[in-house]
């Protein structure tokens, strides 16, 4: 069975949950042929909040950002955002979209393709604000099809931003920007959401959500997995990890020693680098203390709790293992 956690007490369940929902999916299942892309998905996003969504290659995180931008209509349930349909709400200027497909006009320069955003908008910023705000006020009479792929990059978040969008919907927006452009990307994304909008972004940079989001979404095979702050997320996947050198693997003996280390209890990953172990543990305290119990010696011992990569990694395998 697949469980979905949900999260009380957080940003959302207070002033932002009596603003209405940005977005609310009701249900919404998308196949195609025979491949359920989404399946059943129920969630609201609520303004002001920055939300991460996640999931393995395949999980539906495109699909469903199709299906909230309107670019594809569900087999069944319903989408809305702020209260209409997703096309309504993006003619009236309310949703600004990054997306990972779709060229960009390449004959004309950033500055001229900016401005036509800006012109399109219904609520428009001033050009070279959007230039500025991007990072791209330098290069806006280059041409397009002459940008590094970080340029462009900063090119779509300029026409995602072009206006005074409710909701900001990115698909991947920091892939190949370096170190300072996606802090700079980030500042100006905190900066949308603190006026209040909802920032939604699917993303593989796990640090990334971990570090930015106030919430977080793990798609799986169409489903809401996990939903939560990264901090509940992590303690979701309720592990732990532990590290220690050990002498006896350098000494007569290593491969019984190692053996026994592989039988431990709760352990659901072991790594060996020389005689530095790292395993990780479903109850940290139970495997240290049969550790002990083998007679052998740590050193440098240490436990701490996963990161949110490991967290994603442990939640998404513990749901294929359930499911095969
Ligand atoms: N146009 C399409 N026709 C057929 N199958 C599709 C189509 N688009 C997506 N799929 C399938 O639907 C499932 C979900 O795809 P989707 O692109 O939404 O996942 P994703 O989470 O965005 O993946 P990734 O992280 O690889 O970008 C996948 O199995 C994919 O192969």
């Amino acid at each position: 069975m697949t469980t979905t956690e949900t999260t009380a007490g957080t940003a959302r369940g207070t002033a932002a949950e009596a603003a209405g929902s940005a977005v609310s999916f009701d249900r919404v299942t998308k196949a195609y042929g025979d491949v359920v892309a989404v399946d059943g998905l129920s969630l609201d996003l609520y303004p002001g909040e920055t939300v991460a969504l996640l999931g393995p290659n395949g999980a539906g995180k495109s699909s469903t950002l199709d299906l909230l931008l309107g670019l594809r209509r569900p087999d069944s349930g319903t989408v809305s955002v702020f209260g209409t349909g997703p096309r309504e709400a993006i003619t009236a200027g309310r949703v600004g979209a990054m997306l990972q497909s779709g060229g960009l006009m390449d004959e004309v320069t950033v500055g001229e393709l900016v401005r036509l955003a800006c012109d399109l908008h219904p609520r428009p910023y001033r050009v070279q604000d959007v230039l500025a705000a991007a990072g791209i006020a330098q290069i806006a009479d280059r041409r397009v099809n002459k940008l590094s792929g970080g340029q462009e990059q900063r090119v779509r978040f300029a026409l995602a931003t072009a206006g005074a969008n409710d909701l900001i919907v990115l698909d991947e927006p920091t892939t190949g920007m370096d170190v300072t452009a996606r802090q700079a990307f980030w500042a100006t994304m905190r900066e949308q959401a603190d006026q209040g909008r909802a920032v939604l972004f699917a993303t593989h940079y796990l640090e990334e959500a971990d570090a930015i989001a106030d919430r977080v979404l793990v798609l799986h095979r169409g489903r809401l997995l996990a939903d939560g702050t990264a901090a509940e997320i992590k303690a979701r996947a309720g592990a732990r990890k532990v590290s220690f050198d050990l002498d006896e693997l350098r000494a007569d003996g290593a491969a019984a020693v190692e053996q026994r280390l592989r039988e431990l209890p709760f352990l659901t990953a072991l790594d060996l680098s020389g005689h530095t172990v790292r395993l990780q543990s479903t109850d940290a305290d139970a495997t240290v203390y049969a550790l002990y119990g083998l007679g052998v010696h740590p050193r440098n011992l240490e436990v701490a709790g996963l990161g949110l990569e490991q967290a994603f990694v442990a939640i998404t395998a513990a749901e294929e293992a359930r499911s095969a």
